[in-house]
Parts: structure tokens; C-alpha cells; sequence
């Protein structure tokens, strides 16, 4: 397989061993989180969220997702506390989903899967760019907030509102002062556990992060989440849907809750 990895038959989440190795490491991510079997951890921190909307850039189709990207050469929007130590700055969210709302989520809670994933990207800001923090084991940090149906969402429309400007791989447009706080659920309790970036390169360099509460989408809303394409303008359309990995072995990992 060249480097274009996709969510196919022929390119996708079986096939990426092929020219990514670490695809059978010891840390690969997502995996199944088994509540019962997670560790409460009373030295765990609640996490300390701090977001500026001014530092919100741009959306943008990449071809796999869709991505809002955001300025982070200061310490306006940042992930402190929690499992970590030090200063991780945010530089996007992107979400993963199904073709149907039986699937999508790339973590499972003993074996169920939610419609899609909300993933907050952030970097260890004692290395000096996302780029050499990704490949560092204590590199980044990912929030995963569960998205299940129900009520339509406000904060979501804003982003589905963007839809018509990024429907084809490679587009992007300016969006500015949105919150990414607005996506994370009313009670942050969370597991914990060492894992890996879900898309090639599959780098062992996260510190996963994942909200026992989900945020809710509507049903009208998840629509429009599949209306995007992961083809480029002027190739035969492809929707955007089941861009998600399965869950990978645990390899005897802890995983640790900040709830009893
Ligand atoms: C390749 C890649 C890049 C980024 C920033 C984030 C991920 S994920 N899905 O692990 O959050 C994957
Ligand atoms: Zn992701």
C-alpha cells in the first residue's frame, strides 16, 4: 500500500501494518475500555481546560475527517492537570464516525460503540512543536468525548453550518471564535491510559483521555456529518463515513479512572 491510507477495503485499518510496523505495537490506540476492569486512581487530577475561542484558525477536510485547527504558539488554549504533568496546548479537533449510528466511535465502553468521537488534540509545550512532540511517548494528549443521539446540538450546528465550504478533501475556510469548551460534557470524569495517535503514522506518543459522559448529536445532525466526502472535487464522490480503527489489544495496559 503507498502512504495513501484510507478507511477502504484495500487501504484501510488491516492493510496499514503494511507501511506503518508500529500498527502491532505495544500501545496502539483505540481500544475497548472495560469499566470494571479500569482502576480508580484517587491521585488522579480533574482536568484543567482552558480554551480562548480567539485562537480558533480554520476548518478543513483532510480527507479523512474534518478538522478545526487552531493558533498555538501561546498559552491561550491548554490542557493542564488530569493524568499529566506540565502545559499541552490544543491544536485541533476532528471527529470520527459511522456509516449508521450502531458504529463510529473508535473507543468502546465494553463493547458498545456510540454514532461517533470527538477528538481535542493537544502537545507537550516542553517540546517545541506539535510536529516533534507526536513522536515523543509523552508527547500528546488526546481528549475523546462520545457523541450519542439525541438532542440537537448548538455547539455542533456551528461546525455543520461550515459543512458547505469543506465538503471535498483539501478544502478549508476561515472559522473563527468558536469554544471548543462547548463540546465537552457537564461531568469530565474520565479513563486513562497510554496509547497512540488512531491514524497513520499510529505514533505511541498519547496520554489517552477519555469522558465517561457523552455529548449528544441529532439524528438530522449526524446526517450532515456523513454528507461530507472524502474524495477531492472533480473524483467520484466518496462519503465520508466509518472513518474510524477498531479497538486494539490491551497488551497489559492499566487503565485508570479518575471516578469511582
Ligand atoms: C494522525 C493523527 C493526528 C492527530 C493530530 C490526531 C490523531 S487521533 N485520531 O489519534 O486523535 C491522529
Ligand atoms: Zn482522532
Amino acid at each position: 500500500m503507498s502512504h495513501a491510507w484510507g478507511y477502504a477495503a484495500n487501504n484501510g485499518p488491516d492493510k496499514w501494518v503494511d507501511s506503518f510496523p508500529i500498527a502491532n505495537g505495544p500501545r496502539q490506540s483505540p481500544i475497548d475500555i472495560v469499566p470494571g476492569e479500569a482502576s480508580y486512581d484517587a491521585e488522579l487530577k480533574p482536568l484543567a481546560l482552558k480554551y480562548d475561542p480567539s485562537t480558533c484558525l480554520e476548518i478543513l477536510n483532510n480527507g479523512h475527517s474534518f478538522q478545526v485547527t487552531f493558533v498555538d504558539d501561546t498559552d491561550s488554549s491548554t490542557l493542564k492537570d488530569g493524568p499529566i504533568s506540565g502545559t499541552y496546548r490544543l491544536k485541533q479537533f476532528h471527529f470520527h464516525w459511522g456509516a449508521s449510528d450502531d458504529k463510529g466511535s473508535e473507543h468502546t465502553v465494553a463493547g458498545t460503540k456510540y454514532p461517533a468521537e470527538l477528538h481535542l488534540v493537544h502537545w507537550n509545550t516542553k517540546y517545541e512543536s506539535f510536529g516533534k512532540a507526536a513522536s515523543q511517548p509523552d508527547g500528546l494528549a488526546v481528549v475523546g468525548v462520545f457523541l450519542k443521539i439525541g438532542a440537537k446540538n448548538a455547539s455542533l450546528q456551528k461546525l455543520i453550518d461550515a459543512f458547505e465550504s469543506i465538503k471535498t478533501k483539501g478544502r478549508q475556510s476561515s472559522f473563527a471564535n468558536f469554544n471548543p469548551a462547548t463540546l465537552l460534557p457537564g461531568c469530565l470524569d474520565y479513563w486513562t491510559y497510554d496509547g497512540s495517535l488512531t491514524t497513520p503514522p499510529l505514533l505511541e506518543s498519547v496520554t489517552w483521555i477519555v469522558c465517561k459522559e457523552p455529548i449528544s448529536i441529532s439524528s438530522e445532525q449526524m446526517g450532515k456529518f456523513r454528507s461530507l466526502l472524502f474524495s477531492a472535487e472533480g473524483e467520484a464522490e466518496c462519503c465520508m463515513v466509518d472513518n474510524y480503527r477498531p479497538p486494539q489489544p490491551l497488551k497489559g495496559r492499566p487503565v485508570r479512572a479518575s471516578f469511582k
